[in-house]
């Protein structure tokens, strides 16, 4: 290779240090595809170092893997997980989907890496989270006012992480407040092979439970969590959940994550969909994912094979295609 075809090759993700990397997950053939194109092209327009992988499982179809690859991410398939009881197909299908975003802790090229759910979109850089302390787990508190809560205590009370100083606990209340809890849509971690066993190993001891593995990681890594401020994963719902609390201006990460605030199926018809500021983040969203500058331009044909590349097959198993549906996450 002469000097010149070498500089030619050179993209961002070449001139970051190959250890450091942004993974989403993918399931299914449904529309989140969507999610991580426009993912991709926003990581680009804030002028990420790192690449952007994505986990997927057997059943995306390889049309979308190659719109993914044109985009410039690096493929990686993930064999899917299964929750450890039975249940009906509905759920079943909803647990392996998001029990299977543990198979990134089996990342093991990568030292740190910050995982992104496909709904969520970034109008800032966020590079600076992989130098936040290593050793901890780093995520944004959920908001606990939601009615997809209402099965908890906590929401009965009206108690939530965002106001604690709003409810005294009550007395009669068997247990006490609950630690920090992160949402799952944004956390930077340490995939590790020991963690990974032993995340696989204890998920097979513990009895699923409605948020998945947002609950299950919440439980494993309860003492290593650090909360990092909502600006890196603004949940819409805090905007009128708890007005004032975050200054939109500053948002670096936005989770379209309430019902109805998925960009790319957004009617503006469901509860709160018709506020301005909704509207504001959702036409964002759209103007990146229509920005044709924002699309991957590999330098050279090189440039786009060694992408290709990259994208290594980490296991494949052949499985029916798993159905399911987001609204799932509150039935379950
Ligand atoms: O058919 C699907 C469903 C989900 N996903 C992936 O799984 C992620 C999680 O799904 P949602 O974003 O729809 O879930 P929510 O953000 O509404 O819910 C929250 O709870 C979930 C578990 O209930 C996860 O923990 C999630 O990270 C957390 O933000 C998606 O972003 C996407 O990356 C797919 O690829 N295809
Ligand atoms: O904070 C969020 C929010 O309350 C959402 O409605 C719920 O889907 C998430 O699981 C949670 O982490
Ligand atoms: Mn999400």
């Amino acid at each position: 290779m002469t000097p010149e075809t070498h500089v030619d090759m050179i993209n961002a993700s070449e001139k970051a240090p190959k250890e450091r990397a942004y993974v989403t997950f993918l399931a299914g053939n449904g529309d989140y595809v969507k999610g991580v194109v426009g993912l991709a092209k926003g990581l680009r327009k804030v002028k990420s170092a790192y690449p952007l992988v994505v986990a997927m499982l057997p059943d995306v179809p390889e049309e979308h893997r190659e719109i993914l690859r044109s985009q410039g991410c690096i493929v990686r398939e993930i064999e899917p997980v299964h929750p450890p009881d039975s249940q009906d197909a509905y759920a079943r299908a909803y647990y392996i989907i998001n029990y299977s975003k543990l198979r990134i802790w089996n990342f093991e090229e990568y030292n740190k890496m910050i995982y992104l759910d496909a709904d969520i979109q970034v109008f800032g850089n966020i590079d600076d989270l992989f130098d936040f302390e290593d050793g901890y787990l780093h995520g944004v508190l959920s908001c606990f006012c939601e009615k997809i809560w209402s099965y908890t205590p906590l929401y009965s009370i009206g108690y939530c992480q965002y106001c604690p100083e709003k409810v005294v606990w009550p007395a009669e209340m068997e247990s006490a407040p609950p630690s920090p809890y992160f949402n799952a849509g944004m956390f930077v971690f340490e995939p590790n092979p020991l963690t990974y066993e032993s995340l696989l190993q204890t998920l097979q001891v513990t009895p699923p439970t409605p948020f998945a593995e947002q609950d299950f990681l919440n439980m494993f890594f309860g003492k290593v969590f650090k909360p990092v401020s909502p600006v890196y994963n603004l949940i819409l719902s805090v905007l009128w959940r708890h007005p004032g609390k975050v200054d939109l201006e500053s948002v670096k990460v936005v989770h379209y994550c309430p019902p109805g605030s998925k960009p790319w199926r957004y009617t503006g018809e469901e509860p709160n969909m018709d506020r301005e500021d909704v509207k504001m983040l959702i036409k964002k969203w759209w103007d990146i994912y229509n920005d044709e500058s924002l699309d991957f331009k590999p330098k050279s044909p090189a440039d786009l094979e060694a992408t290709v590349l990259e994208s290594t097959i980490i296991a494949s198993v052949t499985e029916a295609p798993l159905s399911y549906s987001p609204a799932a996450s509150s039935a379950a």
